[in-house]
Protein backbone atom coordinates (compact mmCIF):
# COMPACT_ATOMS: atom_id res chain seq x y z
CA UNK A 1 0.00 0.00 0.00
CA UNK A 2 3.43 2.35 -0.17
CA UNK A 3 3.34 5.16 -2.04
CA UNK A 4 -0.72 5.73 -2.88
CA UNK A 5 -0.72 9.45 -1.66
CA UNK A 6 -3.97 11.37 -1.89
CA UNK A 7 -4.96 9.97 -4.75
CA UNK A 8 -7.64 10.64 -7.52
CA UNK A 9 -11.18 9.64 -6.58
CA UNK A 10 -11.59 6.08 -7.10
CA UNK A 11 -15.38 5.18 -8.01
CA UNK A 12 -16.87 2.75 -5.84
CA UNK A 13 -19.94 1.22 -7.66
CA UNK A 14 -22.13 1.22 -4.35
CA UNK A 15 -22.24 2.29 -0.71
CA UNK A 16 -19.80 0.36 1.49
CA UNK A 17 -22.01 -2.72 3.47
CA UNK A 18 -20.67 -2.84 7.28
CA UNK A 19 -21.48 -6.78 7.83
CA UNK A 20 -21.86 -7.58 11.33
CA UNK A 21 -24.78 -9.85 13.24
CA UNK A 22 -24.27 -7.74 16.42
CA UNK A 23 -27.16 -4.95 16.92
CA UNK A 24 -24.64 -3.76 19.95
CA UNK A 25 -21.68 -3.12 17.68
CA UNK A 26 -24.14 -2.04 14.93
CA UNK A 27 -24.96 0.62 17.27
CA UNK A 28 -21.74 1.64 18.29
CA UNK A 29 -20.46 2.26 14.63
CA UNK A 30 -23.36 4.37 13.62
CA UNK A 31 -23.14 6.45 16.75
CA UNK A 32 -19.18 6.83 16.20
CA UNK A 33 -19.26 7.45 12.05
CA UNK A 34 -22.13 9.56 11.86
CA UNK A 35 -22.52 10.98 8.28
CA UNK A 36 -18.42 10.53 8.09
CA UNK A 37 -18.86 7.44 5.53
CA UNK A 38 -22.25 6.45 4.05
CA UNK A 39 -22.80 2.50 4.81
CA UNK A 40 -25.55 -0.20 5.04
CA UNK A 41 -25.61 -2.63 7.17
CA UNK A 42 -26.10 -6.62 6.54
CA UNK A 43 -26.38 -9.59 8.33
CA UNK A 44 -24.18 -12.90 6.48
CA UNK A 45 -23.83 -16.22 7.17
CA UNK A 46 -19.67 -16.73 6.96
CA UNK A 47 -18.09 -19.11 8.51
CA UNK A 48 -16.09 -19.43 11.84
CA UNK A 49 -12.17 -18.85 10.46
CA UNK A 50 -9.42 -20.06 12.37
CA UNK A 51 -5.70 -18.25 12.72
CA UNK A 52 -4.15 -14.65 13.17
CA UNK A 53 -6.99 -11.65 14.23
CA UNK A 54 -5.75 -9.76 10.62
CA UNK A 55 -5.78 -12.79 8.68
CA UNK A 56 -9.27 -13.79 9.70
CA UNK A 57 -10.30 -9.63 9.05
CA UNK A 58 -9.08 -9.92 6.03
CA UNK A 59 -10.30 -13.22 4.74
CA UNK A 60 -13.77 -12.35 6.25
CA UNK A 61 -13.85 -9.54 3.87
CA UNK A 62 -12.73 -11.22 1.35
CA UNK A 63 -15.96 -14.03 1.43
CA UNK A 64 -18.02 -10.79 2.44
CA UNK A 65 -17.27 -9.13 -0.56
CA UNK A 66 -17.97 -11.56 -3.05
CA UNK A 67 -21.01 -11.93 -1.16
CA UNK A 68 -22.70 -9.04 -1.44
CA UNK A 69 -20.62 -8.12 -4.65
CA UNK A 70 -19.47 -4.72 -3.72
CA UNK A 71 -17.84 -2.64 -0.91
CA UNK A 72 -17.45 -4.28 2.41
CA UNK A 73 -16.62 -3.50 6.32
CA UNK A 74 -16.15 -6.09 8.56
CA UNK A 75 -15.07 -5.91 12.11
CA UNK A 76 -13.72 -8.53 14.69
CA UNK A 77 -12.92 -7.88 18.53
CA UNK A 78 -11.56 -9.83 21.14
CA UNK A 79 -11.10 -9.14 24.80
CA UNK A 80 -7.48 -10.09 25.19
CA UNK A 81 -6.39 -11.69 28.19
CA UNK A 82 -5.18 -14.77 26.39
CA UNK A 83 -7.06 -17.04 25.33
CA UNK A 84 -10.36 -16.08 27.28
CA UNK A 85 -12.30 -14.31 25.17
CA UNK A 86 -15.47 -13.16 27.21
CA UNK A 87 -17.08 -16.32 28.01
CA UNK A 88 -19.35 -16.76 30.79
CA UNK A 89 -17.82 -17.32 33.42
CA UNK A 90 -14.58 -14.82 33.07
CA UNK A 91 -14.37 -13.33 36.12
CA UNK A 92 -14.05 -16.63 38.02
CA UNK A 93 -11.76 -18.23 36.22
CA UNK A 94 -9.79 -14.88 36.22
CA UNK A 95 -9.50 -15.07 40.15
CA UNK A 96 -6.79 -17.52 39.56
CA UNK A 97 -4.32 -15.28 38.00
CA UNK A 98 -2.67 -12.14 39.64
CA UNK A 99 -2.28 -10.19 36.57
CA UNK A 100 -5.72 -8.57 35.60
CA UNK A 101 -4.65 -6.57 32.85
CA UNK A 102 -6.31 -7.13 29.58
CA UNK A 103 -6.86 -4.92 26.05
CA UNK A 104 -10.08 -4.76 23.93
CA UNK A 105 -9.13 -5.10 20.39
CA UNK A 106 -11.28 -4.44 17.36
CA UNK A 107 -9.63 -5.25 13.55
CA UNK A 108 -11.74 -3.75 11.18
CA UNK A 109 -11.42 -4.95 7.14
CA UNK A 110 -12.29 -3.10 4.56
CA UNK A 111 -12.29 -4.62 0.87
CA UNK A 112 -13.72 -2.34 -1.92
CA UNK A 113 -14.85 -5.71 -4.06
CA UNK A 114 -14.55 -9.03 -5.06
CA UNK A 115 -10.67 -9.90 -5.41
CA UNK A 116 -9.71 -6.88 -4.14
CA UNK A 117 -7.00 -6.92 -1.47
CA UNK A 118 -8.53 -5.66 2.14
CA UNK A 119 -7.18 -2.77 4.29
CA UNK A 120 -6.81 -3.54 8.06
CA UNK A 121 -7.28 -0.99 10.84
CA UNK A 122 -6.60 -2.11 14.35
CA UNK A 123 -7.75 -0.64 17.46
CA UNK A 124 -6.38 -1.06 20.98
CA UNK A 125 -7.64 0.15 24.37
CA UNK A 126 -5.70 -1.26 27.28
CA UNK A 127 -7.16 -1.91 30.97
CA UNK A 128 -7.55 -4.30 33.17
CA UNK A 129 -10.81 -6.95 34.52
CA UNK A 130 -13.16 -6.35 37.33
CA UNK A 131 -16.05 -7.44 39.15
CA UNK A 132 -18.79 -6.83 36.60
CA UNK A 133 -20.15 -3.26 37.28
CA UNK A 134 -23.15 -1.22 35.06
CA UNK A 135 -25.65 -2.47 32.66
CA UNK A 136 -25.23 -5.88 31.34
CA UNK A 137 -26.62 -5.53 27.64
CA UNK A 138 -23.20 -5.54 25.90
CA UNK A 139 -20.80 -8.28 25.80
CA UNK A 140 -17.85 -7.82 28.71
CA UNK A 141 -18.47 -4.29 28.79
CA UNK A 142 -19.07 -4.84 32.71
CA UNK A 143 -15.96 -6.59 33.17
CA UNK A 144 -13.49 -4.15 31.47
CA UNK A 145 -12.31 -1.32 33.03
CA UNK A 146 -10.15 0.89 30.87
CA UNK A 147 -6.88 2.39 32.09
CA UNK A 148 -7.07 5.76 33.72
CA UNK A 149 -11.09 5.29 34.10
CA UNK A 150 -12.62 4.54 37.28
CA UNK A 151 -15.18 3.19 35.26
CA UNK A 152 -16.20 0.35 33.24
CA UNK A 153 -17.18 0.54 29.64
CA UNK A 154 -20.59 -0.36 30.74
CA UNK A 155 -20.87 2.24 33.48
CA UNK A 156 -19.30 5.02 31.45
CA UNK A 157 -21.74 7.44 29.02
CA UNK A 158 -21.40 5.28 25.81
CA UNK A 159 -20.26 8.69 23.91
CA UNK A 160 -17.08 8.13 26.49
CA UNK A 161 -16.40 4.80 25.84
CA UNK A 162 -16.98 5.24 22.21
CA UNK A 163 -14.33 8.25 22.64
CA UNK A 164 -11.35 5.57 24.26
CA UNK A 165 -12.33 2.32 23.07
CA UNK A 166 -10.92 -0.10 20.90
CA UNK A 167 -13.52 0.73 18.21
CA UNK A 168 -13.58 4.41 18.24
CA UNK A 169 -10.03 3.98 17.83
CA UNK A 170 -10.04 1.36 14.39
CA UNK A 171 -12.60 3.81 13.39
CA UNK A 172 -10.61 6.84 13.41
CA UNK A 173 -8.13 4.90 11.14
CA UNK A 174 -10.71 3.60 8.91
CA UNK A 175 -12.06 7.30 8.79
CA UNK A 176 -8.48 8.99 7.91
CA UNK A 177 -8.68 6.40 5.14
CA UNK A 178 -11.36 7.39 3.84
CA UNK A 179 -10.75 11.07 4.24
CA UNK A 180 -7.74 11.01 2.42
CA UNK A 181 -8.89 8.28 -0.20
CA UNK A 182 -11.64 10.02 -1.60
CA UNK A 183 -13.84 7.32 -2.64
CA UNK A 184 -16.71 8.57 -4.69
CA UNK A 185 -19.89 6.17 -4.41
CA UNK A 186 -21.73 5.97 -7.94
CA UNK A 187 -24.98 4.57 -6.86
CA UNK A 188 -25.79 5.87 -3.24
CA UNK A 189 -26.71 2.10 -1.67
CA UNK A 190 -30.02 2.52 -3.03
CA UNK A 191 -29.53 -1.98 -3.97
O1 LIG B 1 -21.24 -10.59 13.40
P1 LIG B 1 -20.01 -10.13 14.06
O2 LIG B 1 -19.68 -8.69 13.70
O3 LIG B 1 -18.83 -11.04 13.90
O4 LIG B 1 -20.37 -10.03 15.63
P2 LIG B 1 -20.01 -11.02 16.83
O5 LIG B 1 -21.11 -10.87 17.83
O6 LIG B 1 -19.66 -12.37 16.33
O7 LIG B 1 -18.77 -10.29 17.46
P3 LIG B 1 -17.22 -10.70 17.66
O8 LIG B 1 -17.00 -12.10 17.29
O9 LIG B 1 -16.41 -9.64 17.02
O10 LIG B 1 -17.11 -10.43 19.21
C1 LIG B 1 -16.84 -11.44 20.16
C2 LIG B 1 -17.61 -11.17 21.42
O11 LIG B 1 -17.22 -9.93 21.99
C3 LIG B 1 -18.35 -9.14 22.30
N1 LIG B 1 -18.03 -7.72 22.04
C4 LIG B 1 -17.66 -7.17 20.86
N2 LIG B 1 -17.43 -5.86 21.01
C5 LIG B 1 -17.64 -5.57 22.31
C6 LIG B 1 -17.57 -4.38 23.07
O12 LIG B 1 -17.24 -3.22 22.54
N3 LIG B 1 -17.89 -4.47 24.38
C7 LIG B 1 -18.23 -5.64 24.94
N4 LIG B 1 -18.34 -6.79 24.29
C8 LIG B 1 -18.04 -6.77 22.97
C9 LIG B 1 -19.45 -9.61 21.39
O13 LIG B 1 -20.71 -9.38 21.98
C10 LIG B 1 -19.13 -11.08 21.22
O14 LIG B 1 -19.74 -11.82 22.25
MG1 LIG C 1 -18.18 -12.87 14.86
Amino acid sequence: MSGAAAAAARALPKAVTFVTGNAKKLEEVRAILGSSIPFQSLKLDLPELQGEPEDISKEKARMAASQVNGPVLVEDTCLCFNALKGLPGLNNLLLAYEDKSAFAMCIFSLALGPGEEPMTFVGKTAGKIVPARGPADFGWDPVFQPAGFDQTYAEMPKSVKNQISHRGKALALVKEHFAAANYKVQNDGSA
